[in-house]
């Protein structure tokens, strides 16, 4: 896995001991889930706008910031970047449409 996700996944953690007023994400903690999942949406937006408008700079950004928000949930929920980097890993080489159609016959 990426360093910096395994680093900015312990900064979430360490974040969790401090105030709104420190620190964005205790803000975001502060907020709640529903704050947190409502600025998902934001940025996934943001990142499809900025897709449509094929701006190269603007997708990597509006991306990172989804992913960083994502990371925020993951962490909120008691999950970290490993869970799902386990999961593609899972995945990888298995045909998403075989994938599909075992998941169809059961
Ligand atoms: N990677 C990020 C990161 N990406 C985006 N952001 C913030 O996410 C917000 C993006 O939301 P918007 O664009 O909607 O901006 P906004 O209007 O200010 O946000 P809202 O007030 O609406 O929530 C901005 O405030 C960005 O600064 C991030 N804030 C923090 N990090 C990482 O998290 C670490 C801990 O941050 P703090 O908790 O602030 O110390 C940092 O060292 C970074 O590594």
């Amino acid at each position: 896995m990426s360093d910096v996700l395994q680093q900015l996944a312990q900064v979430l953690e360490q974040r969790k001991l401090q105030t709104a007023d420190q620190s964005y994400v205790a803000s975001l903690y502060a907020k709640g889930l529903d704050h947190i999942l409502k600025k998902i949406g934001e940025e996934a937006t943001e990142t499809v706008i900025a897709a449509k408008d094929g701006d190269k700079d603007k997708i990597v950004y509006e991306t990172a910031d989804l992913w960083f928000h994502c990371m925020v949930m993951l962490a909120h929920q008691e999950l970290g970047p490993e869970h799902v980097i386990n999961e593609l890993q899972r995945r990888f080489g298995l045909s998403g449409l075989q994938e599909k159609a075992q998941r169809d016959a059961s």
